[in-house]
């Protein structure tokens, strides 16, 4: 069996119908990431990266193909999937604990040993005196750091991230990168990072 595989994608194809014609967006991508891989996909905007996002998400459905995750087709939104985007998208009247907890709280999982797991988290990664803060009172790296941090308390198998450091500026971009990139390893995370910018990419 593929035990090893956590993702794979299938022979991919999408082809948007609309009234001006076609457009091709993805031709017969193939694709298998296994586990504890991070794998980072650059292309210039408008090479089809959003839309391979959104059928891995499994918000979109292919014209063609599929997407397994743990040997299960993808056919519609699933929480064993982790996501960070471009913006942080923290609740600014939310302190970084409560935004830390929030997709737990979603998915009803705030057990004792959840809320110890995200403690941990927020001392291991430099977030441990400001835990009581709110996100306005943080710097944008810190902020990504925290929105990682949410994202990792659900411990999701997969992790996907769509160009998640383009917000912030040139310096913080490189140190972010680093450090998230140094994150996921260490939590064993397996991971797909789409982007544009090939500095970004180089965080692995
Ligand atoms: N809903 C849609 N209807 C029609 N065409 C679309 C639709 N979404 C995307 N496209 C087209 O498909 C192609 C790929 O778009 P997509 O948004 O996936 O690229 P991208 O690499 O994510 O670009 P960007 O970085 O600019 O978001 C483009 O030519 C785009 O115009």
């Amino acid at each position: 069996m593929n035990n090893n595989k956590v993702l794979e994608i299938k022979n991919l194809g999408m082809t948007y119908h609309t009234l001006d014609g076609e457009t091709k967006a993805l031709e017969n991508i193939s694709l298998d990431i296994h586990r504890g891989e991070i794998v980072v996909l650059v292309g210039p905007s408008g090479c089809g990266k959003s839309t391979l996002l959104s059928i891995i998400a499994g918000l979109l459905k292919p014209s063609n193909g599929k997407v397994i995750l743990n040997n299960r087709e993808v056919k519609n939104p699933t929480k064993d999937i982790g996501y960070m985007f471009q913006r942080d998208n923290l609740f600014e009247w939310r302190t970084i604990r409560n935004n830390a907890l929030i997709g737990l709280e979603i998915q009803d999982k705030v057990t004792e040993d959840a809320k110890s797991f995200v403690e941990s988290l927020l001392d291991m990664y430099g977030l441990d005196e400001f835990k009581d803060h709110y996100p306005s009172q943080l710097s944008g790296g810190m902020r990504q750091r925290a929105a990682l941090i949410r994202t990792l308390a659900t411990k999701p198998d997969f992790l996907l991230l769509d160009e998640p450091f383009s917000a912030l500026d040139y310096q913080t971009r490189l140190v972010i990168s680093d450090e998230i990139g140094q994150i996921l390893k260490k939590e064993g995370k397996t991971a797909l990072m789409v982007t544009h910018d090939i500095a970004e990419a180089m965080f692995t």
